[in-house]
């Protein structure tokens, strides 16, 4: 049979399992329902100084493929040319077909899955929620709630998770489930849609080598099954491992060393030369060969490359190259409005499980609300009251001017990664996840400055009347909402979360200096308007500041005369007028914040849309 390729099937002779015995198919490449096909592929990047890949060719057709190598020989580069996931400023020359068609990178995602090396997951949710979530995202429109609960149980079942469904996934300082199940997990992420190809980057790194050999054999079975391909990048395989393989592609330094049946390359390098020694493991007999070592002359390396070289022959691939096959590609994109209404869900169901955050938040707020409210208690209406008024009003703006802030810096860069891995295998579209993750954030924020606004108010006692009181709290929102798009804007333009953390306190502090209080915004020097302008503390500020003060009557103790025996400021408005905080109106003050909170989340949206860093 021409162009045929041999699957050595389920080769793992130590297995007892009864699908992993010894059978050898042969299968007409042709027929595969998806095959890849490269030839005289080059990669380059800008800032490499040499290409990454050298003039490889190749093929994927069926069964279970593995990419190996040294450390920097170009595994993940393959792997992600292949993919179309190659980084920004790295280049493709040569000829790459799928089907024998020129493919993208959207094409292709309605067919596979990738499963990349860092398995970001939501600490929060449980095995079974990741899934169906992941399961209403990427399912076909057309699927109904029981053909998704019911892949979900088949694809936990056939991946071994059932027993943990409803396990949380966890986190480094929260234990969920173990290392070996969240690889488990991100691979039955990507089988929910039955994709027809399976990329995996380094599956195994960090597994110990039994929850290893028990990820490959899930991929053995997969592979074995014929409706996935399984390629996977994989760095030295124990030789149970190894034995898995159906098809090896050993790469050194970008070119490609062997191509062809895993069981044929310790041939391959007997004919070259290298007999793999009896009861060594052959993966690592390979990268012995092909890696210098410290005893290693330059020339010594040169002859064995040679060697490798000579007895090397790629694989035919024009038969994949030039006769098209139609690509059957059945995902229908699921609505925008069905993918926000299942991310603002499972937003709001993670804020609700680390609600502890929000109740340590909520309790700061409290003791702060009490301490503010009892060391200003009761300012009344003297001359005295003039001076603790202002101070107390620009501290309750700092106060929730801060604390929302520093939670979502120190949260966003992490779900940002997240988000990243779900939008490159097109689960949603950016602005479906940005919309639910502002409106489940600020839901969740809300109840912090209306306590807060509740305790300081009547505590200082501020005007009591109810209007003043809701408008005090409105700017008290508003002062909170502008805090946090502030620092998401920050933490999507920042390129690291260490730049991030250290920009946000600058720019916070900024805005407290321009907030009106320190320097009134009639005295302020002209070349720092721009600034002034920045600041969303000022029109809090200012805003909360014309509210207590418009219609508030002062009076004067006798001791509070002037010489001519009248009492200096009756009114607010002498106070307003005196600060300089009459050039605004409170209307003016909410338009501002209100636009101050659009602009900052319009920076955050463009950020995370096109920044990938
Ligand atoms: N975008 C890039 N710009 C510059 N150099 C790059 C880029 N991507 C990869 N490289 C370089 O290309 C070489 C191959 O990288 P690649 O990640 O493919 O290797 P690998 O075999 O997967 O390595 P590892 O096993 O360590 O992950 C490395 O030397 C790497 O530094």
């Amino acid at each position: 049979m021409d162009h045929a390729v041999t699957i050595a099937q389920d080769v793992d002779r130590d297995s007892t399992n009864s699908d992993e015995g010894q059978v050898h198919l042969e299968v007409d490449e042709k027929d595969s329902p998806v095959f890849l096909a490269w030839k005289g592929l080059t990669v380059n990047a800008r800032r490499a100084k040499r290409p990454l890949l050298i003039d490889v060719t190749g093929k994927i057709t069926n069964g279970f493929y593995a990419i190996m190598g040294p450390s920097g020989s170009g595994k993940s580069t393959l792997l992600n040319t292949l993919a179309c996931r190659l980084d920004q400023g790295v280049s493709v020359k040569g000829e790459l077909k799928l089907n024998g068609q020129d493919y993208s990178n959207a094409e292709l995602k309605k067919i596979s899955g990738y499963v990349m090396q860092d398995d970001l997951l939501n600490a929060h949710l449980t095995v079974e929620e990741t899934l169906m979530y992941t399961a209403e995202l990427r399912m076909p429109r057309s699927s109904t709630p029981e053909e998704r609960t019911q892949r979900v149980q088949e694809v936990m079942r056939q991946v071994g998770l059932a027993h943990v469904s409803g396990v949380i996934v966890g986190s480094p300082v929260k234990k969920g489930i173990s290392g070996g199940e969240r690889k488990r997990l991100c691979v039955a992420m990507e089988l929910l849609t039955k994709p027809a190809l399976l990329f995996l980057d380094e599956p195994t790194s960090g597994l110990d080598s039994v929850t290893a050999l028990s990820l490959c054999r899930l991929l053995r079975r997969l592979a074995a099954s014929r409706t996935c391909v399984v390629v996977c990048t994989i760095h030295q395989p124990q030789a149970k491992i190894f034995h898995l393989f159906d098809q090896l592609m050993l790469l050194n330094r970008g070119e490609v060393v062997y191509q062809g049946p895993a069981q044929g390359a310790l041939e391959f390098f007997d004919r070259s030369g290298f007999p793999c020694p009896a009861y060594e493991n052959p993966a690592d007999h390979f990268l012995d060969v092909i890696t210098p070592n410290m005893t290693d002359s330059l020339e010594d390396l040169a002859l064995k490359e040679a060697a490798l070289r000579r007895h090397y022959q790629a694989p035919p691939v024009e038969h994949l190259l030039d006769i098209p096959k139609p690509l059957i590609l059945p995902r229908d994109v699921t609505p925008w409005h069905v993918q926000f209404r299942v991310l603002l869900r499972r937003s709001l169901k993670e804020t609700w499980r680390k609600r502890s955050t929000s109740y340590v938040l909520m309790a700061q707020t409290i003791v702060m609300a009490v301490l503010i409210g009892t060391v200003f208690l009761r300012i009344g209406t003297s001359q005295t009251s003039t001076v603790r008024r202002q101070p107390v009003l620009f501290f309750t703006v700092i106060n929730q001017g801060m604390f929302g802030a520093l939670i979502v810096i120190n949260s966003f860069p992490s779900e940002r990664m997240l988000s990243l891995r779900e939008r490159a295998a097109g689960t949603y579209h950016v602005s479906a996840y940005f919309l639910a993750k502002i409106t489940a954030e600020t839901l969740s924020q809300l109840p912090v400055p209306i306590v807060f606004s509740c305790i300081v108010y009547w505590l200082v006692g501020f005007q009591a009347v109810a209007s003043k009181f809701f408008i005090f709290m409105g700017f008290m929102v508003l002062c909170s909402t502008a805090a946090t798009s502030l620092a998401l804007a920050v933490s999507a333009v920042a390129r690291t979360t260490d730049m991030a953390v250290t920009i946000l306190p600058m720019v916070l502090e900024i805005c407290r200096l321009f907030g009106g209080f320190f320097l009134s915004p009639a005295n302020l020097p002209k070349y720092f308007s721009w600034l002034d302008a920045l600041s969303y503390c000022k029109y809090t500020y200012v805003g909360i500041s014309l509210n207590e003060l418009h219609g508030l009557d002062l009076h004067c103790t006798p001791n509070q005369l002037n010489a001519a025996g009248q009492c200096p400021i009756t009114r607010g408005e002498q106070t307003i007028k005196s600060l300089g905080l009459d050039y605004i109106s409170i209307a003016d003050c909410v338009g501002i914040l209100i636009g101050y909170i659009v602009i900052c989340r319009i920076i955050a949206y463009l950020g995370v849309r096109f920044l990938k860093h």
